[in-house]
């Protein structure tokens, strides 16, 4: 359906979106062909974007961090009860003293990152919009079903039950990311041993459950955005799987909701930030809370990189 445009010009919104996948350019490229404001593809509808500003402001309104150090020692059971206790209040929590050396980390947002800045027409080998196996580059994953689309990229890689084809993975992201992948699966069994155990359950349970066996990770590339307050990085969503541990750089964007406010997670060097999703809500029979978060538009000249390891999604 053709609507009017804001400059008197008729606007159709699916060949809009149209347009701009079969460029396979993504927002990088759209960022690379020197634009100063933003398609309206991008912006948001007025009672979507109001929300915004509701940010919190009360100090007490903070995303836990929790210091995993002492997991297998008698701290443990102190470790069980904090992050217990984040799960139940707000379904989000960072971890640090986690194992996973800094350099490793930044490693991974490296390789993502440079996988992001190849050029359109060496990244778009991997552009396609069918998600379901090995390894996808798209931008906006929802983009035909959303109101608008967000200012955001994606490398998607499939990591079980089928994994990804090794030789199917970016060169320049490959080692990296299947290095990430070995390490967060290692992390994730610990959190999973510790979810259980907050629910007072066999610290095993989760994991017998074989249908945690179905990963993957999606590395997002949110580019400079020139006009942050009419669009989004992300939108307002709940994660499907079990949980997903992130690994974000240090521009920061990402929003939680808790009440009618959004709180922000701070970058913290060396953080992951942890939340449950739908799944692991209903399987705790909502003790723990799989939360609505969101990522903004990025206003900085930088590009912000963040990597999302979600299980059973
Ligand atoms: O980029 C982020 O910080 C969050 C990404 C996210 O929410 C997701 O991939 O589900
Ligand atoms: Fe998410």
């Amino acid at each position: 359906m053709a609507v009017k445009g804001g400059a008197h010009q008729d606007y159709n919104h699916l060949d809009e979106l149209k347009k701009f996948d079969d460029s396979k350019m993504g927002v990088k490229g759209l960022v690379d062909s020197g634009l100063t404001s933003i398609p309206r593809m991008f912006v948001h509808p007025t009672e979507t974007l109001s929300d915004l500003k509701s940010v919190a402001r009360s100090a007490s309104q903070v995303i836990p961090t929790i210091d995993l150090s002492g997991v297998d020692s008698d701290r443990r059971p102190a470790i069980v009860e904090q992050v217990s206790h984040a799960c139940r209040k707000l379904g989000f929590f960072q971890i640090v003293n986690h194992g996973l050396p800094l350099e490793v980390l930044n490693r991974t947002i490296a390789a993502v990152k440079a996988f992001h800045e190849l050029p359109t027409e060496v990244k778009n080998q991997w552009y396609r919009r069918e998600t379901s196996t090995g390894v996808a580059f798209f931008s906006n994953v929802d983009m035909y079903k959303a109101k608008a689309a967000s200012w955001r990229d994606t490398l998607q890689v499939r990591l079980g039950p089928v994994p990804s084809v090794v030789d199917d993975i970016p060169e320049i992201c490959r080692n990296e990311i299947l290095e990430w992948s070995r390490q967060a699966s290692q992390l994730v069994e610990i959190l999973m041993e510790l979810l259980c155990e907050g629910l007072g359950l066999n610290a095993g349970k989760l994991k017998e459950m074989t249908f945690l066996e179905s990963k993957g990770l999606v590395g997002h590339y949110y580019p400079h955005c020139p006009q942050p307050d009419l669009t989004f990085g992300i939108t307002s969503h709940t994660d499907p799987g079990v949980l997903t541990l992130l690994l974000q750089d240090q521009i920061g964007g990402l929003q939680v909701k808790h009440g009618e406010e959004w709180v922000e997670v701070k970058p913290i060097p060396g953080a992951l930030v942890i939340n449950i999703g739908d799944i692991l809500q209903i399987l705790s029979n909502d003790e723990y809370k799989s939360v609505d978060h969101r990522v903004l538009a990025n206003p900085s000249p930088d590009p912000r990189v963040s990597i999302a390891f979600l299980h059973c999604w």
